[in-house]
């Protein structure tokens, strides 16, 4: 049977109180996202630190039902693969820029039992994913350079999803940076499916209304097709 696309929702917890990761994760569940976006940075593929699959198992044990995911803005994506697997976590993202053997990567996160994903900063085009395309479940679109949250959003990333959306009508596309009520519409309707959003949900009075705004906002485009 066909594919067919849904909207997803994965708030990112970067910009959260951190002390409180669990009853963080959990709000934003009962908020209605679909999924975490957990973003693990080493401080080398990115100038910045986070947390790595030590804290990950910690909230999977917390939270057994949540589909997560790693957005692993790391220098050696392959090196963290078990770990995270370990860890229960339902899909491993790696960004493509640092890795030598994009194929081998996905081949052990697949072996690994979880799902591919294949992130592309702003400044990668979006034909070198292209040749992955097949061992792929989803491709990131980077709106931000990977590394902070809080960043302005770059629309000219929209072309990207665009060609994406056209070329693979099934593909799962997520987008991550950025993105809020203000400029979903711009994403829903290049194609993206998949939206990631930190700072406009964390930080929002109504977590809840966030993410049925850009919810809305997306199920409306994919109904148009
Ligand atoms: O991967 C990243 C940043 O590198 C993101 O997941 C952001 O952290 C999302 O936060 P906002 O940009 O929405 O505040
Ligand atoms: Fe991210």
């Amino acid at each position: 049977m066909a594919k067919t696309l849904s909207c997803k929702i994965g708030p990112s917890i970067l910009n959260a109180d951190l002390s409180q990761l669990y009853n963080e994760s959990q709000k934003l569940i009962d908020s209605g996202a679909d999924y975490l976006h957990l973003d693990v940075m080493d401080g080398t593929f990115v100038p910045n630190l986070t947390f790595g699959h030590p804290v990950v198992k910690c909230l999977r044990n917390k939270l057994p039902n949540t589909v997560m995911e790693t957005h692993m803005m790391v220098q050696n994506p392959i090196q963290w693969i078990s770990a995270m697997a370990d860890a229960n976590v339902d899909q491993y993202t790696f960004h493509i820029e640092p890795c030598d053997d994009v194929s081998l990567v996905c081949r052990k996160v697949k072996e690994a039992g979880m799902k591919v994903g294949l992130a592309i900063k702003p400044g990668t085009p979006v034909t070198s994913v292209e040749e992955y395309i097949d061992m792929a479940d989803m491709i990131l679109v980077m709106t931000v350079e990977p590394g902070f949250g809080g960043q302005k959003f770059m629309t000219d990333m929209m072309p990207k999803i665009e060609l994406l959306r056209e070329k693979y009508p099934t593909m799962d596309i997520e987008v991550d940076g950025g993105i809020g009520p203000n400029n979903i519409d711009v994403c829903a309707k290049a194609g993206a499916n998949m939206i990631v959003s930190g700072t406009a949900v964390i930080l929002a009075k109504n977590p809840p209304k966030v993410i049925k705004q850009l919810k809305d906002a997306v199920n409306k485009h994919l109904n148009k097709k």
